[in-house]
């Protein structure tokens, strides 16, 4: 649905992005996290068609985005600050967006309008940033894309608005298989909604990953013994980490749960537990073993 495949992007001599290559299914939200600087919006510009890759091939349901109209109207971006035009209201927009959008909705919009109570007549470029994130999704939802970029779309949002934004954009993804590539700093923020996660460093995607793959492979588990522990336990297990505390050992072993399981069960452990990981320690011990540290990758 959405690909890029070595993509290479310039800023006279400074590299923007270096060899990218992500896909994107239909119905699939990927989450694109990494710092300030790290090339993010260049790599939506890309994917949207405003910027023009020195190398390499951006593609949309098959089709080159550069000035691709075709594919244009069939996606909607909603940049880090939404841009009106500054004397317009939300329902003279929603009148130009109708005019460019072939699958426009006057009935979600009026919909949406009274589920946000966002006020119709007022200049956009009198409200709040906040406000005008929500008159952006507003209008975007309204033209009922089946691609969507979204660049740090919670920035200002309170937190019942972004639960509110997230539920929308599950439905759009459930109901009409409708695509999202949504850009953040903060894992936190957007991991309950992508299925999933590419991190970009200094131009490069260090890390992409379908987070159901994530928590499959990998586990942390508690364990404490009479005596010592024995040492073909350790052996057997694929272990990332350990960590003694007290008497009790914490490890972060790989592989499938009910191995995992059976394995440690073989050696008659006193205390065994195995409890859940969150995405942000797998994304460390992930990262830990490709040779980055995540805290240089990610601001919390
Ligand atoms: N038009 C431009 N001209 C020159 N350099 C640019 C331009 N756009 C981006 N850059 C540089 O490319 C790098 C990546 O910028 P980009 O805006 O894509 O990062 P980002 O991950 O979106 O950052 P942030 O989280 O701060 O928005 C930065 O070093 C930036 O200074």
């Amino acid at each position: 649905m959405i690909k890029m495949e070595g993509i290479m992007k310039h800023f006279d001599h400074y590299t923007a992005l270096s060899d990218v290559s992500l896909s994107i299914a239909k119905g699939s939200i990927y989450g694109l996290i990494g710092s300030n600087g790290a090339g993010k919006t260049t790599l939506i510009k890309l994917l949207a068609g405003i910027y023009r890759q020195d190398k390499g091939k951006v593609t949309i349901i098959g089709q080159p985005v550069y000035e691709n109209v075709d594919v244009k109207q069939k996606m909607f971006y909603i940049p880090d600050s939404p841009v009106f035009l500054s004397q317009y209201t939300i329902s003279m927009m929603a009148r130009y967006y109708k005019s460019l959008y072939p699958n426009w909705s006057d009935e979600r919009f009026e919909t949406l309008v009274k589920s946000f109570a966002f006020d119709v007549k007022k200049k956009l470029h009198t409200f709040s940033k906040g406000w005008q994130r929500q008159a952006a999704f507003i209008l975007a939802l309204s033209c009922k894309p089946d691609i969507l970029f979204l660049d740090e779309p919670m920035d200002g949002l309170d937190p019942v608005v972004r639960k509110k934004v997230k539920n929308l954009l599950i439905t759009d993804v459930a109901e009409r298989e409708m695509s999202i590539l949504i850009s953040s700093h903060n894992l936190r923020e957007i991991e309950d909604i992508c299925d999933t996660v590419g991190i970009i460093h200094k131009g490069k995607i260090v890390l992409q990953k379908e987070l159901d793959d994530l928590k499959s492979d990998i586990h942390k588990i508690q364990i404490a013994y009479r005596g010592e522990v024995p040492k073909d336990l350790l052996k057997n297990l694929s272990l990332v980490h350990t960590e003694k505390r007290g008497s009790i050992l914490l490890c972060i072993v790989r592989g499938d749960e009910e191995d995992i399981f059976k394995q440690v069960k073989k050696t008659n452990p006193l205390i065994f537990d195995i409890l859940p990981l969150t995405l942000e320690e797998i994304f460390i011990y992930e990262m830990g073993d490709i040779g980055y540290a995540i805290e240089n990758v990610i601001v919390k």
